[in-house]
């Protein structure tokens, strides 16, 4: 894969300033960053605006799911804010993500990626039994990853350790999004199918979405730069 812009670091803070002020430590040549629920119900689109002010790729992470016709406007209101990537819920099923293509073609050609989430990275298989579905996460995400691919989009978010059979049924250009990367030392939290960034890299994940291991670290850049080094010896 060409693309050496790999990490997308995650802006999961509460307001505006602190989000900028980490976005102020990273270079927009080297990664991309995302912006999510909790910092977008707060700044808005104004943040947004100002990464890109910044030179940033943003993703929109907003992972909408509701019915055809609200999400396809939602994914053209994202498209117009001139983002990267925006995704939804694959689970929001094929006249969703149909309906969504469909919308960005018409805003732009489809020039912003849209991708689906399969199965969330903090669950695990004891969580899918809950909602009732007695298969292993791996399963559904296949299933999901090939919906999601006939209906259109150009990828998934999944866990890394589901890239490697994910290859074997989807095309080549699929992207692979991985959040629940952690680095061997780091904290896991919330996650539970976790990988660290070497082995995401090696296993064939096109982007690795890094939240805490870097914002929380006591000297962000140097975690980054650990994580940079990391991905460059697995390349
Ligand atoms: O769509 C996502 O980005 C996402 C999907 C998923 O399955 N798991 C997941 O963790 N994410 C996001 O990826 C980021 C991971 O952050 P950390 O766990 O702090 O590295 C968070 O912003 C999550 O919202």
């Amino acid at each position: 894969m060409n693309d050496t812009k790999r990490v997308i670091v995650a802006l999961d803070y509460p307001d505006q300033i602190s989000a900028l002020k980490m976005a102020d430590q990273l270079d927009p040549e080297k990664c991309r960053v995302k912006v999510g629920k909790e910092l977008f119900t707060r700044a808005g689109p104004a943040v947004v605006e100002a990464l890109h002010g910044k030179g940033f790729e943003v993703f929109l992470d907003l992972k909408f799911h509701d019915i055809p016709n609200t999400t396809a406007k939602a994914v053209r209101a994202a498209a117009e804010m001139g983002v990267w990537m925006v995704n939804v819920h694959a689970s929001g099923g094929r006249r969703m993500m149909e309906a969504a293509r469909n919308e960005l073609e018409q805003v732009n050609g489809a020039q912003t990626l849209l991708i689906a989430v399969t199965v969330l990275t903090s669950m695990e298989r004891q969580d899918l039994a809950d909602l009732g579905l007695d298969i292993e996460p791996l399963e559904q995400v296949k299933r999901l990853a090939r919906l999601t691919e006939s209906s259109g989009l150009d990828g998934v978010v999944c866990s890394a350790q589901e890239v490697k059979p994910l290859r074997q049924i989807v095309s080549p250009g699929f992207q692979l999004v991985t959040p629940g990367i952690r680095p061997a030392d780091a904290e896991v939290g919330d996650q539970k199918r976790i990988m660290t960034p070497g082995e995401a890299i090696i296993a064939g994940s096109t982007h690795l979405v890094i939240g805490r291991p870097i914002t929380r670290a006591e000297v962000p850049v140097e975690a980054l730069h650990r994580i940079e080094q990391e991905i460059l010896a697995a390349r």
